[in-house]
């Protein structure tokens, strides 16, 4: 449990079987559905597999609540704003490069669901395949609002202000270095006291989890103690509450005449959790060469296809580079999985400008790309003792299908449109 004074407890472990009830008796012993449940709450299965889900698969949870959440009207189309959903087919998709100055900070009032945009994404929602990839600016909490994503879950990483995720299962309050994961389903509202931003790789895949450890052995990247789940906290409020949600790429709400944050206890393991990047045991060479950066996967979706991802989250946190005889930055590649990277503070070692925190980029399959000109001439002059690379965290997005973008994306003049020229001029190599 955390320890900060007003900080909301927060129960350790990955993936654990969690029990937690915010009033003692709450949740019921021995049996999820009791004839009675105590204090007349009622209970709930939500689901994040299917019920025949292999059991190291499966994740739910039993929710014991006010009011059942069937307790509502229908649901009607709300403003869709930005937000896109797979299959993308909005703009035609490209193989070039692309590069995104930081998404601006809205002039107006604006909340969590008002501020998402969507960048792009691959798969299809409805086929459980994919992402979609989303970016947030706003100023302002939900107030009587809450959101869910009926299409995956929701991996959200803060980049700017502190932001509080107010859930059905708890409170979670995340800063920029934290990531928060939200099951799908799960309704929560952001609350903040200044302007905020952050990424979102909403999942419509399998849900995240720990990637394999391999030869690294049984400890070691993002260690399974240091994610953090919040206990049981509900809301017992008669006023009536527009409920957001996302269904088949479309945004639609209903009033509850209630707040459906009024879960008093839980158990199960389907549950948001969140992880503070500080933590990751970053693993890299003692010797030489620069390594595949799979080394530095905190969570990964699989897919169908053994070692072959859904989505990886992927973050290059502070570290030594102590590498011999190496070029110690990324190298070029051209990588079948594609890449779409965010910067959170700092710089990236393989950009010496125009990659800011709150921008973005994208590499899809099979581009070529790498350092810039600077960063390339840098790195082959540098003298190389141990340098430690600090106050930076540049994460990335890598997904199995190529990201097909949003027309905002392709037409926001916050898109380079010189990006590819970071990489004119390199000169000739030499030959005989
Ligand atoms: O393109 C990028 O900057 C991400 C990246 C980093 C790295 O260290 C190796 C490969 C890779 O795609
Ligand atoms: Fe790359």
């Amino acid at each position: 449990m955390t320890t900060r004074a007003n900080a909301p407890a927060y129960m350790p472990g990955f993936g654990n079987h969690f029990s937690t009830e915010a009033v003692a008796g709450a949740l019921p012993e021995g049996r999820n559905s009791p004839q009675r449940t105590p204090m007349g709450l009622y209970a709930e299965q939500l689901s994040g597999t299917a019920f025949t889900a292999p059991r190291s698969e499966n994740r739910r949870s039993w929710l014991y609540r006010l009011r059942p959440s069937a307790q509502h009207p229908a649901y009607k189309p709300f403003h869709q704003g930005l937000v896109r959903s797979g299959p993308f087919h909005e703009a035609p998709p490209s193989p070039n490069r692309m590069r995104w100055d930081p998404l601006p900070m809205p002039a107006e009032p604006t909340d969590w669901v008002e501020g998402l945009v969507t960048y792009g994404g691959n798969g299809d929602a409805e086929a459980g395949i994919g992402t979609g990839i989303h970016l947030y600016a706003a100023n302002r909490s939900m107030t009587d609002r809450v959101f869910y994503c009926a299409d995956g879950e929701l991996l959200i990483v803060p980049q700017m202000g502190e932001q509080a995720f107010v859930t059905e299962m708890g409170r979670i309050d995340a800063r920029p270095g934290e990531i928060v994961v939200i099951p799908r389903g799960v309704r929560f509202r952001v609350e903040c006291s200044g302007p905020i931003r952050g990424y979102v790789c909403e999942n419509y895949g399998a849900a995240f989890r720990l990637p394999d450890l391999g030869p690294i052995g049984s400890n070691g990247l993002a260690n399974p103690r240091d994610f953090q789940t919040p206990v049981a906290a509900f809301e017992d409020v008669d006023r009536q509450t527009e409920c957001v949600q996302k269904f088949g790429g479309r945004l639609y709400s209903t009033t509850f005449d209630h707040s459906p944050l009024d879960v008093v206890a839980w158990h199960g393991n389907n549950a948001p959790y969140k992880y503070d990047t500080a933590t990751f045991n970053t693993i890299g060479t003692v010797s030489f060469d620069h390594p595949d950066p799979s080394i530095f996967t905190v969570l990964t979706s699989p897919s169908d296809t053994p070692g072959v991802a859904n989505a990886d989250f992927v973050i290059f946190p502070p570290r030594w580079m102590v590498a011999e005889d190496t070029f110690r930055p990324p190298w070029f590649h051209r990588n079948v999985m594609s890449e779409f990277m965010g910067l959170v503070t700092g710089e990236y070692d393989a950009k010496e400008g125009g990659f800011a925190p709150g921008g973005a980029s994208l590499h899809n399959c099979m581009s070529g790309h790498g350092p810039d000109q600077a960063s390339y001439d840098k790195a082959v002059a540098a003298d190389l003792k141990p340098v430690k690379i600090e106050n930076t965290l540049a994460f990335m997005f890598e997904t199995r299908m190529p990201i097909r973008t949003t027309e905002w994306a392709q037409t926001s003049p916050t898109m380079q449109l010189d990006y590819d020229d970071v990489w004119t001029g390199f000169k000739k190599g030499r030959v005989g």
